[in-house]
């Protein structure tokens, strides 16, 4: 069963034509690695999807809802989430604080309480919940924002390059905590440079050059097509 799918979306800025007749499907369950070189469209794919910007054409499917016209927050009512790529925390609060932000439109009370344990625990930020967010390193400060993009549960979490200046150690928590979600029944769509972590989770990998659907397929035949190679690959990313 599909739980996304996108459907010959056009964006243009301008004369630009960022988006070209995309078509694209998860599968509910997934993990759904896009990569492509800079200036691909990934971001903007995100935020289409996200009700960020509108396309010019297509349509955009949630759990077989057509949601092309719907605002953000209706598709996040729906189920959807996503980590952008600056971390959006409160820099000024604790890391509690800001979990407690995050959950407390659902939770009340002592299910609140327990939420926002639940959440430290599979942050692995247990201890650092008095510290100020400000505070933590760059990596943790990823994993708190994921922690609130996962906070409510959705059916689909968007990540935007969550392994972004981390360390590979730092890389593979990430991974683990992604696998984490997704053994819990989240799908994830994410956007991603880094191919130790891209091999590490993704079930299938979309190749998106020049706005365009350019390759799909298991990391293995991504990387062993020749095409992808010399549009991507063979720069640094290899
Ligand atoms: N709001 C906007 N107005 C005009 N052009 C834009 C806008 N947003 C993105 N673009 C252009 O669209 C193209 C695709 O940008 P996008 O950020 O989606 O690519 P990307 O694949 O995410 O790149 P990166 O890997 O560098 O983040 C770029 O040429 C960018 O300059």
């Amino acid at each position: 069963m599909s739980l996304l799918e996108l459907r010959k979306l056009n964006k243009h800025f301008g004369g630009l034509h960022v988006t070209n007749s995309v078509d694209l499907t998860l599968r509910a369950g997934e993990i759904h690695c896009l990569i492509g070189p800079n200036g691909a469209g990934k971001s903007t794919l995100f935020r289409l999807i996200l009700g960020e910007h509108h396309p010019g054409s297509g349509d955009i499917l949630f759990a077989g809802e057509n949601i092309t016209a719907l605002k953000s927050f209706a598709r996040i009512h729906r189920g959807l989430s996503v980590k952008f790529q600056v971390p959006g925390v409160f820099k000024g609060l604790s890391v509690r604080q800001n979990l407690e932000i995050a959950l407390q439109s659902r939770h009340r009370g002592r299910e609140l309480e327990a939420e926002i344990g639940r959440l430290l625990a599979f942050l692995g930020l247990e201890s650092e919940q008095a510290q100020i967010a400000g505070n933590l390193s760059h990596g943790q400060k990823q994993w708190l924002e994921i922690g609130m993009a996962v906070s409510l549960k959705p059916r689909l979490l968007l990540l935007d390059e969550p392994t972004a200046g981390m360390s590979p150690e730092e890389t593979h928590m990430t991974g683990e905590m992604v696998q984490r979600l997704n053994a819990d029944g989240m799908t994830v769509l994410a956007i991603e440079h880094d191919m130790a972590f891209v091999r590490q989770v993704a079930h299938r990998v979309t190749v998106l050059h020049l706005g365009q659907v350019f390759a799909q397929g298991s990391i293995d035949e991504i990387v062993a097509d020749e095409r992808v190679a010399a549009i991507y690959l063979g720069q640094a990313h290899a």
